[in-house]
């Protein structure tokens, strides 16, 4: 059980280390947004993401509908981090 709990911190390690990796580049994004006057908010790119992680890692786990609930909250995150670095 221990080792199997192990198991599970070091997933979440590399979870939040991506996730921390993914909002550096978001923020990166919206510095050229603002450069470019462009909106935060794209929705079509956000169905595109989501279409694409669905095709390549839906499975009996990662369910279509968790992806999209999970990538929904990750990217309403980003959304707010967004408007900050431009506020
Ligand atoms: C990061 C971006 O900004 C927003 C956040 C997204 C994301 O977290 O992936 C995707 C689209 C945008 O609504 C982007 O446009 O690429």
């Amino acid at each position: 059980m221990d080792e199997l709990r192990e198991q599970i911190d070091e997933c979440d390690d590399q979870i939040m280390t991506a996730l921390d990796q993914r909002l550096k580049v978001v923020r990166q994004v919206a510095d050229y947004k603002k450069n470019h006057n462009m909106p935060v908010k794209q929705t079509d790119r956000m169905d595109q993401l989501v279409k694409r992680l669905i095709d390549k890692f839906g499975d009996e786990n990662l369910t279509d509908d968790f992806i999209a609930h999970l990538y929904g909250v990750i990217m309403e995150h980003a959304i707010s981090l967004e408007n900050e670095t431009l506020s």
